[in-house]
């Protein structure tokens, strides 16, 4: 999926990482300022460090600058001055209609083209790059076969026919069909509902751990900040960074009082939320197929002393969690059942399964892996005991955070060393103040910009 970046302008020459899997870019904030000539500038003299490959979360109070700092980076909205540099290139200096062909862009409720069809939306990009009609349709199943939407159900489409979340799913595929080396994600799955939400956040974890993007997203919801992120940006107004580390940091030590309000008081309860399904041992099922004698499941769920199968279908799918009785109203097990049963994915955190196991009313729930496929169950038993060991143990090695900080000042935590680096990688140049023209706009509130 990286072939495309040879032909990429703002990667560079300046390679961040001798890994060839990332094929994210670093972006380099250098002093950054936007003033909208209200009391106080939006962002203020912010410099921030965003490794290639990682996932960045911007959290804080409402109007404290996380949009502002988002859209500057693909210059929807222009910085008044300082740099933006990705992987060694200045893109304060870029065309910025260029610049966001290569810099993947996903906003609240997908923001795709109504009039166009899904398969339309997602080739918007590689149609302005000129690619050819077969590479572009391949993308295009490619990618709609990455955010779980079969392209021979989903391509033509129109968005009006798809739910909240699928709509999501394709405005992910949009923003990633030029296979971009930056990802900013504005609020995307603010408009779901919860579970939906929990689905499209495990997604985004799958997809991140094949394509090791540079992923910003901005988020009111500190727990899916501490579920998504490698690292948190927490700000205060003004774009003022009050702390710079990984969640498990911040939750283990908070900089100050700031953060400690912000996290509130549930900080053991939302370590949870770091914690994998994955990392977990899971529980064997009884497993059925369609088409099974089901006076032999039956049995097999007494001989096991459990009260559920798992039914599944030839892709090894969970199509059904039933009881002996409910098999036994039919000679042979059915391709479908009802498909109200907790479930959850092995990239899911174990606050997503207790909230699963709470929802449907069950001690258990069914865990799926890639492409659907059901691994096992976990157990309200299993989550309390790995919330015994999480609480029992304080975070270790946890790597040096990156830069940032506001004006010089390093944040409150900062040790000598970042400010030594914070020093050496300031840039004095900046940029004429100037608003993002009218296309931009348009284009963003078309969703076009990807
Ligand atoms: N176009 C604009 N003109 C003038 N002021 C603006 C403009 N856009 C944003 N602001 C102001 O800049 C500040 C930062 O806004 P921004 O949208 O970046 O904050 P935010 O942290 O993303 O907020 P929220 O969480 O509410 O979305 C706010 O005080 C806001 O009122």
């Amino acid at each position: 999926m990286s072939e495309n970046n040879s032909a990429n302008p703002i990667l560079g020459t300046d390679s961040a990482t001798d890994d060839p899997s990332i094929t994210g870019a670093t972006i380099i904030l250098e002093e950054v300022t936007k003033d909208y000539g209200g009391a106080q500038p939006a962002v203020d003299h912010l410099t921030l460090e965003i490794p290639a490959g990682q996932t960045v979360m911007f959290v804080g109070p409402s109007g404290c600058g996380k949009t502002t700092t988002l859209k500057m980076i693909n210059r929807l909205i222009e910085p008044t001055s300082g740099r933006i540099v990705i992987n060694g290139d200045d893109v304060t200096q870029m065309n910025g209609d260029k610049l966001r062909r290569h810099i993947g862009y996903v906003i609240q409720a997908g923001g795709l083209l109504p009039h166009m069809t899904v398969a339309e939306n997602i080739a918007i990009v590689p149609k302005l790059l000129g690619w050819d009609k077969k590479r572009i349709s391949e993308r295009v199943d490619e990618l709609l076969d990455l955010v779980s939407l079969e392209p021979s159900e989903y391509r033509s489409r129109y968005p009006k026919e798809l739910s909240g979340g699928q709509q999501q799913r394709v405005g992910v595929a949009r923003a990633l069909a030029a296979d971009p080396p930056v990802l900013l994600m504005d609020e995307p799955f603010g408009a779901v509902d919860p579970i939906t939400r929990q689905r499209l956040q495990d997604e985004l974890i799958h997809i991140q751990s094949e394509l090791h993007k540079t992923v910003v997203f901005v988020t009111h919801d500190f727990d899916e900040a501490i579920k998504l992120g490698d690292w948190i940006v927490i700000f205060n107004v003004g774009g003022q960074i009050m702390q710079y580390d990984t969640p498990d940091q911040i939750l283990a030590n908070p900089a100050n009082e700031f953060v400690e309000d912000f996290i509130g008081s549930g900080a053991g309860l939302r370590q949870l939320g770091l914690a994998r399904v994955s990392a977990v041992q899971l529980k064997e099922a009884v497993r059925a197929r369609p088409g099974e004698d089901t006076r032999e499941v039956a049995k097999r769920i007494r001989d096991a002393k459990v009260r559920h199968a798992v039914v599944l279908d030839l892709k090894e799918r969970p199509v059904g969690w039933v009881t002996p009785k409910q098999l036994l109203r039919t000679d042979r097990v059915k391709t479908k059942y009802s498909d109200e049963f907790p479930l959850v994915g092995a990239s899911s955190s174990l606050d997503d399964a207790l909230d699963a196991m709470l929802v449907a009313g069950s001690t258990e729930a069914l865990v799926h892996g890639k492409r659907g496929r059901f691994l096992g169950l976990i157990t309200v038993n299993t989550v309390i005991r790995a919330m015994e060991e999480i609480s029992s143990k304080n975070p270790e090695d946890t790597p040096d955070a990156p830069m940032g900080h506001n004006a010089g000042a390093s944040t409150e935590d900062a040790d000598s060393e970042d400010a030594d680096s914070e020093d050496e990688s300031q840039a004095s140049g900046s940029s004429p103040a100037a608003e993002a023209p009218e296309a931009d706009a348009t284009l963003e509130n078309s969703g076009e910009s990807v």
